[in-house]
């Protein structure tokens, strides 16, 4: 039994669920993987200088056991989150300490413990084998999956599911992800895949549409409402070219940061008006190393309130970090929220805090997304409300060129993965849907 009677399976269209249970499953499948061995391959090097190419390897991998409340997937295709970036280059941390602590939780956690760690944190791909208790899903189904993983045995997590201690994200502080054949998820991460998109459209917007609802939409995270003004930095990026559909879909008004004229013309395409390119304006919110500028901070305010009529903003969806989170508190308006999911630029923010409390702002942390926020986020991709915005899409041998990309800042949007699918454009069930929405899910794409 090969993958490649699995991919049979799945593409013709004769296969009942009962096919998809009784095919055997194999012993081994490809996977993208980096090598517990390696992890001090780029000791000394500046971060930037970290060539994920030389760390991401494609590995002939054992099927992982399958245990209770657990879908093994057959992945059609998956995509590139930075998460997969930060786990290449080893940084913050190596992502193998997360697997260790993992696997000395359980019996079944020990399987995640090992010397490589499968990454990948997105799927489209169809079911085919569910372990013991689970009945929602069956072999054959055609699903995402959303990568956070709890075990809910604490009350802590019970209200939202993000606060449960023994949370993780799929496929970075687990093994066995979703840049692979196949995938090892819990079965509560399934989520049916929206038919009017292709595999890899499909497998695009799961962590990072989820993440900006939350950190946007949700009243877990900064509530937005209709009418406000919404700073959106890297509108154009993974999370940002959500983040900018969310603003303009909820009646606000997104104020897109990008660094390019072309980034710019994606965000006027989303149809954002106010639009500031970081780059040709020249903005340098640190003098040097360790000092600031708030005369930049005061310009960039400036531009914000022309492109607003006179406005502050009222939330800025913030993930540069370092480099920008100074100019993020400063420019927000009084009672205004500045909510943040990440560091790119570096996790020690510095910033005036005068600015913050004589304000009365307030600093949200925020991160993926709970059971139902990511649901809610999926449905509106089905919905055909919010689009994917796949720019690029890479074959699995070429994952590490793929992820070279995005830590590099030369990618749009977002950057696919194909696994078993064996070309782009396959797994579109409704295809009337997706004619209405043709131009907003092909945004993106060759640009
Ligand atoms: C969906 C996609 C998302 C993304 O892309 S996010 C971007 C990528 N992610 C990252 O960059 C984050 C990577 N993760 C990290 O950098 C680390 O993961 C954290 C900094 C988040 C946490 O570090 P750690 O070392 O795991 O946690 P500690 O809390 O510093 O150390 C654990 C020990 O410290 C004890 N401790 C915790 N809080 C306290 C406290 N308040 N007072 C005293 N001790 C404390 C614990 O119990 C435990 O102890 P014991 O080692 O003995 O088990
Ligand atoms: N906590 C969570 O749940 C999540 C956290 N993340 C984290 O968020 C970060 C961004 O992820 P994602 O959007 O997918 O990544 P992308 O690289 O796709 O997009 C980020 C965008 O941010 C902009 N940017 C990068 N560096 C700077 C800078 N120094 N100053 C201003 N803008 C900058 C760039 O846009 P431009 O050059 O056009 O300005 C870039 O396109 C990563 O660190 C990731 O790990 C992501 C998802 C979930």
């Amino acid at each position: 039994m090969t993958v490649k009677d699995i991919l049979d399976a799945i593409q013709s269209p004769d296969s009942t669920p009962d096919d998809f249970a009784a095919l055997p499953l194999p012993e081994s499948y490809r996977a993208i993987t980096v090598h517990k061995d390696e992890t001090e391959m780029f000791a000394g090097l500046e971060t930037r200088d970290k060539d994920p190419r030389k760390s991401i390897h494609l590995d002939d991998v054992p099927l992982p056991e399958l245990g209770p409340g657990e879908a093994l997937v057959a992945v059609m295709a998956s995509s590139v989150n930075y998460n997969s970036v930060w786990t290449s280059i080893f940084e913050p941390l190596s992502t193998f300490g997360f697997l260790e602590r993992y696997g000395r939780t359980s019996e079944l956690a020990k399987r995640h413990d090992l010397p490589y760690h499968i990454i990948g944190s997105d799927l489209a791909g169809v079911v085919l084998r569910t372990g013991p208790g689970v009945n929602s899903w069956k072999p054959g189904d055609e699903v995402v999956a959303h990568c956070l993983s709890v075990e809910l045995e604490s009350s802590d997590g019970h209200n939202d599911t993000m606060l449960d201690p023994e949370q993780r994200i799929w496929g970075f502080e687990t093994n066995f992800g979703g840049l692979a054949e196949i995938a090892l998820v819990k079965s509560n991460q399934l989520m049916p895949k929206p038919d009017h998109l292709s595999w890899e459209e499909a497998a695009s917007p799961g962590l990072v549409n989820s993440t900006a609802y939350r950190q946007l939409v949700s009243r877990n995270g900064a509530g937005m409402k209709q009418g406000d003004n919404v700073l959106i930095w890297g509108a154009s990026g993974g999370l940002g070219s959500y983040a900018t559909q969310f603003a303009l879909a909820g009646g606000a008004n997104p104020i897109c940061v990008v660094s390019s004229p072309q980034k710019a013309d994606i965000c006027r395409a989303m149809g954002a008006e106010a639009v500031i390119d970081r780059n040709a304006e020249g903005y340098k919110f640190w003098k040097n190393e360790h000092e600031q500028d708030p005369r930049e901070w005061k310009r960039f305010g400036k531009r914000i309130r022309e492109l607003t009529g006179g406005e502050d903003v009222d939330i800025v969806f913030e993930h540069p970090g370092r480099e920008t989170f100074g100019a993020s508190v400063y420019v927000t308006r009084k009672g205004g929220t500045i909510v943040t999911c990440a560091s790119t630029s570096g996790y020690n923010h510095e910033y005036d805090n005068r600015y913050l409390w004589m304000s009365l702002k307030r600093i949200i942390g925020s991160h993926f997304a709970n059971y139902r926020e990511a649901w809610e986020a999926n449905r509106l991709i089905a919905k055909g409300k919010i689009h994917p915005t796949l720019s690029k899409v890479y074959s699995l041998e070429e994952t590490g060129q793929a992820a070279f990309d995005v830590h590099r800042n030369l990618h749009q949007g977002k950057v696919g993965v194909l696994c078993l699918a064996p070309e782009e454009g396959l797994g579109v069930r409704d295809e009337e849907m997706r004619a209405k929405h043709i131009d907003a899910i092909n945004r993106f794409r060759n640009i």
